[in-house]
């Protein structure tokens, strides 16, 4: 009888509540240990019950929707729907994240860091990763084996740590990745702390990297370390205060460092290796995209780094990025809670409810993109219609990194398909296990055929 549909009853969204208390939480283990991923478990619901429906997980109710017109309502009524986030990812992110704030603290904290990705900082931003990779790029040998997966996470860690905290040290960082690393393994735990398990892993590492930052914090104010022109330095002045927004606290600067961190590094750097698969498995598009890269470096990308002028010199590849976006759909649901009834879909809601919206649906909904499945970056523009995208998000929970994110991926494309020469050596399109974000499972090792010297 607890299994039974009670839609028709009740006028709440259809599905399956599973057992007592745990609800379907061990289907959901099951899919989260599985290579077709996490959202297999989503997706096979959504084709059961439809664009509305509900599951239990970790002994609380969760709703997945899938229809551009509830998310426009749900993402931009923050008052009625706040930002919430599994227990586990919300403990080690830390409680003054913005990821996890309520309401009011949130918007605090926002105007705090908004500043921070100003034009100006994205200019210096696109300098530096295009530095970084160019490095990197110099390194990469003809002949041997390139796992796009593990390069583009270094080159990304290495930009976030030098923007946020100027760590360059190749031990620090190396340390700093590893750490957050583990604590990526522990967010979809289950949040038991004794010691063999993921969870209290994660907590570890989290403890680490707070340690971390509060030693550069003490270290700059006790003015061992100055002169650094970084994300936290310009939180520790803070000069924003002097404008009216309200100083952050040691705990917020940290948790938010440490959030910018973790939200700039495996997300990017599965977003490069999808496109590198798109590409790579569509042989119109690269050639397409090889053409305006080759103009690009015409004009002087090969002996300068490219600067945010450059970047919006490409039309084709911005479309090969944002469809790249769509189609691995990267962060796969947007999680909110209802902090009031209310209905949705023509179904009651609970106040207390969790309600996300389920991105990847959208993104492959054939009613809104056409054969969804295809990798067609020329979809766009005539495909964008209003939350048909939502990579990033939208409204004020919608990415803060999204430039940045946008410009890395430009960067990455311009310089690897330019300098680069390569073959596929495993194609295999199953996704790592335990993932937060979607990522390949193969890390989509490629036989480096030739590289050309670089000369920035
Ligand atoms: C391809 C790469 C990226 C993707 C797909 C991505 C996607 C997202 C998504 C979907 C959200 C949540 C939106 C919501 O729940 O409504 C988010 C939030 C956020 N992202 Fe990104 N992101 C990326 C890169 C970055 C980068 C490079 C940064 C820079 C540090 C960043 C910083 C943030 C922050 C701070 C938030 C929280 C915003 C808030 O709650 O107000 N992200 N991102």
């Amino acid at each position: 009888l607890w299994c039974r549909n009670k839609s028709s009853v009740s006028n709440i969204p259809p599905g399956n509540q599973g057992l007592p208390f745990l609800g379907e939480t061990l289907q959901f283990m099951a899919a989260i240990n599985n290579t077709k991923g996490v959202y297999e478990f989503v997706r096979a619901r959504r084709l059961q019950y439809g664009k509305c429906f509900k599951t239990k997980l970790f002994g609380e109710t969760h709703v997945f929707i899938s229809s551009t017109d509830s998310a426009k309502v749900i993402l931009n009524k923050e008052g009625k729907f706040s930002k919430k986030y599994m227990k586990s990812i919300a403990e080690l992110v830390g409680r003054d994240s913005l990821l996890c704030a309520a309401h009011q603290h949130h918007k605090l904290i926002r105007a705090s860091l908004f500043s921070l990705f100003s034009t100006h900082s994205l200019s210096s931003f696109v300098q530096l990763f295009d530095s970084l990779l160019l490095q990197a790029i110099t390194t990469w040998k003809s002949g041997s084996v390139l796992v796009i997966q593990d390069e583009t996470l270094k080159v990304a860690c290495k930009a976030m740590c030098k923007m946020l905290i100027s760590i360059e040290n190749g031990y620090e960082l190396e340390t700093m990745q590893n750490e957050v690393a583990r604590l990526g393994e522990a967010m979809l735990a289950i949040p038991v702390r004794l010691p063999w398990t993921r969870f209290y892993k994660g907590l570890q590492a989290r403890k680490r990297i707070m340690d971390i930052l509060e030693k550069t914090i003490n270290e700059r104010r006790s003015g061992i370390a100055t002169s650094h022109v970084d994300f936290l330095q310009q939180l520790l002045d803070n000069k924003l205060h002097e404008d009216g927004v309200p100083r952050l606290t040691d705990t917020e600067i940290k948790d938010n460092i440490l959030t910018m961190i973790i939200a700039g590094q495996d997300t990017i750097a599965n977003a490069m290796t999808w496109m590198i698969k798109f590409v790579d498995e569509n042989p119109l598009v690269f050639n397409t995209l090889m053409k305006e890269q080759l103009e690009i470096e015409k004009n002087g990308s090969r002996n300068s780094y490219l600067t945010v002028e450059a970047l919006n010199e490409m039309p084709y590849a911005s479309k090969v990025v944002k469809e790249a976006l769509r189609k691995a759909s990267v962060v796969q649901w947007l999680p909110r809670v209802a902090l009031e009834d209310c209905v949705i879909e023509g179904y009651k809601i609970k106040k207390g409810w969790n309600i996300n919206i389920d991105a990847r649906s959208i993104h492959h909904d054939p009613t809104l993109h056409n054969d969804p499945s295809v990798f067609n970056p020329s979809r766009f523009p005539a495909e964008s219609k209003p939350y048909s995208f939502l990579a990033f998000g939208m409204g004020g929970r919608a990415c803060l990194g999204k430039n940045m994110a946008k410009a890395m991926m430009l960067v990455f494309l311009h310089r690897f398909i330019t300098n680069c020469k390569w073959k596929v050596i495993d194609s295999d399109s199953s996704i790592q296990k335990r993932a937060l974000f979607t990522k390949l499972k193969s890390g989509y090792p490629v036989h480096l055929i030739s590289t050309r010297d670089v000369t920035t």
